[in-house]
């Protein structure tokens, strides 16, 4: 028992979590791989086994089944696997992972491939209605993905194989998901997950660094390979869904994606409210009103909203923008306000200081 409990007593070690991310530099990776990175035994070895076991050990009843078929009129692109927000002490990764990017809105969810689960490509795209704890909601876009694989020895025969469509020649494009790797890549990017072809499921920790603003339209461009343009924003986790029975609804987990959630389940009548009060730009923002979750930040996150908000005005070059306003951030964020630049850091609360919380569906 006691060695079970050893990881979460690390997620909840903030001196610790604040170390292991000090050792990442993500923004300078992603300019180093162009877009790209990968990180290999990303988490202490034992974190990450802890983790691994507390997504086996989730109740199955927080695993929300995700499919549909690729039918472009109804913005769906073919998918199936199963994710949750409610996984064992996925509120304590999802914070330790916050720490990658300490200035930036996250939301994580963990994700489970069995059978012939597979994503079809897609680029990520999508807007996230961010509720801060004033009341104000905010429209954020997704700009970073995160992906932690966590099944150990997984060997490309079992298929679940992240493709990265725009690899440039002579570039790496196949990722086979390796045993406590990460990888992080800025949207959008064309990609896929091949469909699994195992007995044992492809477990991951998944989700989004978001940006204030609209980085992007969401039409989207000419997909890779194909070159053709597509009319309609594809995204997984926004598309309609077809939701699959999987017992206790109520306590199935919001699932991620777009707009924060995925869209599986109706949104909140509030959610979707304050959605259509904000009058997005219509352009597949209304698709993620009719599936909109809503995110909260904690009083630390609604703090730097402002900065936040300074970084997302103006939407040129999007990719530069976010560099750019990242680096005014980490000033600000330098001089003594964020938790992690503390010399004394506060000991977190388990439960406590998770950025961003979907707000609960009941
Ligand atoms: O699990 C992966 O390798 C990628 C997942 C993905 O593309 C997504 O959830 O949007
Ligand atoms: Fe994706």
């Amino acid at each position: 028992m006691g060695g079970r409990q050893r990881h979460v007593d690390w997620l909840n070690n903030y001196s610790k979590a604040s170390k292991w991310a000090a050792r990442y530099d993500v923004i300078k990776s992603l300019r180093k791989g162009k877009g790209l990175c990968k990180f290999s035994n990303f988490l202490p070895d034992d974190v990450a086994h802890g983790i691994k076991q507390d997504l086996l050990d989730s109740d199955q009843s927080c695993w929300m089944p995700t499919e549909a078929e690729q039918d472009y009129s109804q913005n769906n692109i073919s998918h199936s696997f199963k994710s949750t927000k409610r996984a064992k002490n996925l509120e304590a990764v999802s914070r330790v992972l916050s720490l990658l990017l300490p200035e930036s809105l996250h939301v994580f969810s963990a994700a489970k491939y069995t059978g012939s689960d597979h994503i079809a490509p897609h680029d990520d795209r999508a807007y996230t209605q961010v509720l801060l704890e004033d009341g104000q909601i905010i429209t954020c876009s997704r700009d970073i993905a995160v992906i932690v694989y966590l099944s150990p020895n997984w060997s490309k025969e079992q298929g679940g194989v992240l493709l990265d469509l725009e690899a440039k020649p002579g570039a790496q494009r196949e990722y086979v998901p390796e045993f406590n790797s990460a990888i992080v890549f800025r949207i959008p990017r064309w990609h896929e997950v091949t469909p699994v072809q195992s007995n044992s499921p492809r477990l991951t920790i998944f989700g989004w660094f978001l940006v204030p603003g609209h980085k992007y339209s969401l039409n989207t461009g000419p997909q890779p390979e194909t070159g053709k343009s597509e009319a309609q924003h594809l995204d997984p986790h926004s598309g309609k869904q077809k939701e699959k029975a999987n017992g206790n609804v109520q306590g199935a987990g919001a699932t991620p994606g777009s707009s924060g959630s995925c869209c599986m389940r109706p949104p909140p009548s509030r959610g979707g409210k304050a959605l259509q009060e904000k009058g997005d730009d219509g352009s597949g923002a209304s698709e993620d009103g009719k599936h909109a979750g809503f995110i909260i930040t904690s009083k630390q996150q609604a703090n730097s909203r402002s900065q936040l908000e300074k970084s997302a005005s103006g939407d040129g070059d999007s990719r530069q923008q976010g560099d750019s306003s990242r680096k005014e951030k980490k000033r600000r964020v330098s001089n003594g306000t964020a938790q992690h630049d503390r010399d004394d850091p506060p000991a977190w609360q388990p439960g406590d200081g998770s950025i961003l919380r979907l707000l609960p569906r009941e």
